[in-house]
């Protein structure tokens, strides 16, 4: 599904260019669920923005099913975003004056799709999150594991190909972030593509697939081993 071939990236020309991604081959298959990790700095924004269709700006390939990302502008992109992609960032990026209905209603009104159209499918979305009923809950008054949900809730709104999480506990004590680690692990289950960025290697360790960057280069890319699944 996701194909990159011989990318490279560089921020700035000339002699001030700073080489940011060096000769990145990568596949990921629809239903993987990889962890991104390595220090600050060696590469893993850059990468996961150009995964995202967030940046088209880089040299070498990148086909998403068969479609050269590079080939796309920004309508175009913008496009695939929102069909394709769901985000869930460490710090939710949850609207504060919107409820959580409205907030997960943001990219299904992008769609299109009319707040009365959409009522079910927002009730559904909640549930699958574990937040039954919270509708007309300001994000402020639920807990930061709550408020991860709801950006869940968000990102699956469009039933997107993937989804990319960048340090999506990065914000969270441990035992909330075993929470969110464990919809992840249920939202895999049920086929989903997840695409996480994290620092933390337990977190990693509850992916499938562990790609370490240091430099811009993918030192080591390994399958996970699990006692039990
Ligand atoms: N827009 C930009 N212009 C110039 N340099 C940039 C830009 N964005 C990132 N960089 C540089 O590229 C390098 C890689 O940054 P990137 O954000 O991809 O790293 P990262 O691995 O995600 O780090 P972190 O874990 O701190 O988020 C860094 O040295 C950063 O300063």
């Amino acid at each position: 599904m996701i194909d990159l071939q011989h990318v490279n990236k560089s921020y700035g020309q000339g002699a001030t260019a700073f080489h940011v991604l060096k000769d990145i081959n990568l596949h990921i298959d629809q239903g993987e669920f990889v962890a991104i990790m390595g220090p600050s700095g060696s590469g893993k924004s850059t990468l996961i923005n150009i995964i995202g269709f967030l940046d088209t700006a880089f040299e070498g390939k990148y086909f998403f099913q068969d479609e050269n990302v590079a080939d796309f502008n920004a309508t175009k992109a913008s496009r695939m975003r929102n069909r394709h992609v769901g985000f869930v960032f460490q710090n939710f990026s949850l609207i504060h004056n919107l409820n959580i209905f409205e907030n997960v209603l943001i990219p299904l009104s992008y769609g299109g799709h009319r707040r009365s159209e959409v009522r079910g499918k927002i009730s559904e979305l909640l549930e699958s999150v574990g937040l039954t009923g919270m509708e007309n809950k300001l994000p402020r008054n639920l807990s930061g594991g709550q408020q991860q949900r709801v950006a869940i809730a968000r990102a699956l709104a469009n039933s997107p190909q993937f989804l990319i999480a960048d340090e999506p506990t990065g914000a969270l004590d441990s035992h909330t972030s075993a929470d969110i680690m464990q919809l992840f692990k249920e939202l895999h289950r049920k086929g989903g593509t997840i695409i996480m960025v994290t620092h933390d290697e337990h977190v990693a360790e509850q992916s499938d697939r562990m790609i370490k960057i240091l430099d811009g280069q993918i030192i080591s890319d390994t399958e996970v081993a699990h006692a039990t699944k």
